[in-house]
């Protein structure tokens, strides 16, 4: 498909990938969009079915990924969560920079794909301060926050391997960590830009 490359952000959970799409939906209005992904894990306060997530069952979910319409799945901290070929051709159809916000099992299946996005790696400063953040988003009870404290902690490992990511970021500063996103992402903002701007004038 024609149009600007999507972008994959990956880290652990709690490292911050939705704080930092959060600001770049904010601030480049009709340049990104969100690939919605489906998971069988329950909605937290405030989450919009379809917005967030779809929220499924793991019946449907599995029927779903047994006849073709997922691009990536994975199992993870004991919920299916997966990338539907629709959720990225909706975004992709609008000339939109669509962003996936995927774990690394995600990565590495997207890789066998010919999606060809760039791969960004959030990464928290130190485990100590994720499960700090974590606590503090307070989205968890003890086993899941466990479960994903050790999921972070092979995701770190993996992902410090050569040429699985185009750039890691260290979200220490949220400011910077925003700062270094833009900067890996400028070529496609532009392009996006660029094109609105020509279908203005014409
Ligand atoms: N640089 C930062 N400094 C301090 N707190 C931060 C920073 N970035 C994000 N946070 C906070 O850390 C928490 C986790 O961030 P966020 O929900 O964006 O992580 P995530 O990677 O999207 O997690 P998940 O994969 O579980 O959805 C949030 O409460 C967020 O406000
Ligand atoms: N492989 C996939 N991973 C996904 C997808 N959507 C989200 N995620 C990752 O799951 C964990 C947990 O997310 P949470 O919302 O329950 O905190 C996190 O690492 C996400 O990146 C997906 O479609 N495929």
């Amino acid at each position: 498909m024609e149009g600007p490359r999507p972008v994959v952000l990956s880290g652990p959970s709690g490292a911050g990938k939705s704080t930092l799409m959060k600001m770049l939906l904010r601030d480049y209005d009709g340049v990104f969009g969100f690939s919605v992904s489906h998971t069988t894990r329950s909605p937290r306060p405030g989450e919009v079915d379809g917005k967030d997530y779809h929220f499924s069952n793991r019946e449907a979910m599995q029927e779903d990924i047994d006849d073709g319409m997922y691009i990536e799945n994975a199992e993870f901290s004991g919920n299916l969560y997966g990338t539907s070929k629709s959720s990225v051709d909706e975004v992709r159809a609008n000339g939109l920079i669509c962003i996936l916000d995927v774990d690394i099992q995600g990565v590495r299946n997207i890789k066998q794909t010919d999606l060809d996005p760039i791969y960004v790696s959030i990464q928290p400063p130190s485990i100590e301060i994720l499960e700090k953040r974590l606590r503090d988003r307070n989205t968890e009870t003890e086993e899941s926050l466990q479960k994903r404290l050790e999921a972070a902690r092979v995701d770190m490992e993996l992902s410090n391997e050569p040429g699985v990511f185009d750039m890691l970021i260290v979200n220490d500063d949220l400011e910077e960590a925003y700062e270094k996103l833009q900067s890996v992402l400028i070529e496609e903002i532009t392009k996006v830009q660029s094109t609105k701007k020509e279908r203005c004038n014409s």
